[in-house]
């Protein structure tokens, strides 16, 4: 069995090489003659499986990709083709969420808000947007939420429409995937109306899909004097993205949000263990049988910690400010890709433990671990 596997994929040659041939190819630039033989395909964001990616694949039995989203596959023609397709949910929620945070954690200090002061809205309440309120309710902040087919399937769903969300938050993050049909498009959610119903002042945070904005309209307000705080992780056309807007954001990131190392290795785990199953073989490896031990593994919390230092203490983990300053001084001479491909590790709350008599627990229900 020949396996394609992106080269940006963490431990695929450990995971997969044991059900056959692993070769590695560039994402971006995949081309139809290379897969001509392949049994297996297994990408990330940046390559879309298309029909005529796949033109010269007759042998292709599965495709997973090792992310959340699936909107750079054509879903249908591996229905028609009978191939078989996993995608990885999940596998990188906690490293969104932890971006999010730090991203708050830094408006919060640059604005000197308190961030118990602001309303925060969430679009989009799936994997990330549920794991996210849970985060900012543990820490005191006013939450609310919109997810129109989530409320069309749980009654009791707290939900606010898309006009009502818009005018009561002083902080928006957008967690639905890119769809541009159904009854609730995604498209261009925020754009030149929809700024104009926005508090002049409301932050917005985009680390979902580029497309979830527009980009140019965000520009045009910006240029136009606008002042709202911006934080993107993701961009329209990506990897060209709009370089006039960057010196607007607060926050400018090269699509890293998901890039923990647990993200990105659970994905490539996830589809491991859906091919073990789609063969019908016990599965092998685990995680932790390839992940290093962290830089930092414990930390003693003393009686005298208190909410003011959860930032802290966090920072010890992620401070987004770190990708922020690569973005502004490679984007230029190395380009988008090189900043996702030369990523530097970043590890999760989970791999900090946290010992001493005065550890609130909410600290560990925020995602620090038990000793
Ligand atoms: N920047 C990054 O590195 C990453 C980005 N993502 C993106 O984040 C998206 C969300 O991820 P998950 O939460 O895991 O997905 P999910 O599928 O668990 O949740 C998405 C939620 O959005 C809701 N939704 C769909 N259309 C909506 C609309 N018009 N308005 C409000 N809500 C709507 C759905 O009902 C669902 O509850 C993914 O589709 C992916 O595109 C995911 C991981 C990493
Ligand atoms: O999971 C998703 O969806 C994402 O957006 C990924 O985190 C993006 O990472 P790449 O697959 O583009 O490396």
């Amino acid at each position: 069995m020949i396996i394609y596997a992106d080269d940006n994929m963490p431990y695929a040659e450990q995971f997969f090489a044991g059900l056959g041939e692993v070769r590695m190819f560039a994402g971006r630039s995949v081309q139809p003659e290379q897969l001509h033989d392949a049994d297996v395909l297994l990408v990330r964001s940046i390559t879309a499986v298309t029909q005529d990616l796949l033109a010269r694949a007759t042998r292709l039995r599965f495709v997973g990709t090792a992310t959340i989203g699936t909107d750079h596959i054509d879903l249908a023609y591996l229905a028609r083709q009978n191939i078989a397709f996993s995608s990885a949910p999940g596998c990188n929620a906690r490293a969104v969420v932890e971006y999010i945070l730090s991203s708050l954690f830094c408006l919060a200090e640059r604005y000197q808000w308190s961030l118990t002061d602001k309303v925060i809205g969430i679009v989009g309440v799936g994997a990330i947007g549920q794991a996210l309120t849970e985060v900012l309710q543990l820490l005191g902040c006013q939450v609310l939420l919109c997810d129109p087919i989530r409320a069309e399937q749980e009654p009791d769903f707290p939900h606010l429409a898309f006009e009502t969300i818009i005018a009561q938050a002083d902080v928006l993050s957008f967690h639905v995937p890119h769809s541009t049909s159904g009854p609730y498009p995604t498209h261009h959610l925020v754009n030149a109306a929809s700024l104009q119903q926005l508090k002049p002042d409301c932050a917005l945070l985009n680390a979902c899909r580029g497309a979830v904005f527009d980009n140019q309209a965000l520009l045009a307000e910006a240029q136009s004097g606008g002042q709202r705080p911006l934080v993107l992780d993701v961009w329209e056309q990506e990897p060209a993205i709009l370089l006039p807007l960057l010196p607007y954001l607060d926050i400018a990131t090269a699509h890293i949000a998901g890039h923990s190392l647990e993200g990105k290795a659970r994905g490539t785990e996830y589809l491991y263990q859906q091919l073990c199953r789609q063969l019908a073989i016990p599965v092998q490896h685990k995680l932790d049988d390839f992940c290093p031990r962290p830089a930092i593994s414990a930390v003693q919390i003393t009686e005298n910690f208190g909410l003011p230092d959860v930032q802290n203490l966090f920072r010890l983990v992620y401070d987004v400010r770190r990708d922020d300053a690569l973005l502004r001084h490679h984007i230029h001479k190395q380009g988008f890709d090189w900043l996702r491909k030369n990523y530097p590790a970043r590890r999760e709350c989970s791999t900090i433990q946290l010992s001493g008599a005065g550890v609130p627990d909410w600290l560990y229900q925020i995602g620090f671990s038990r000793t």
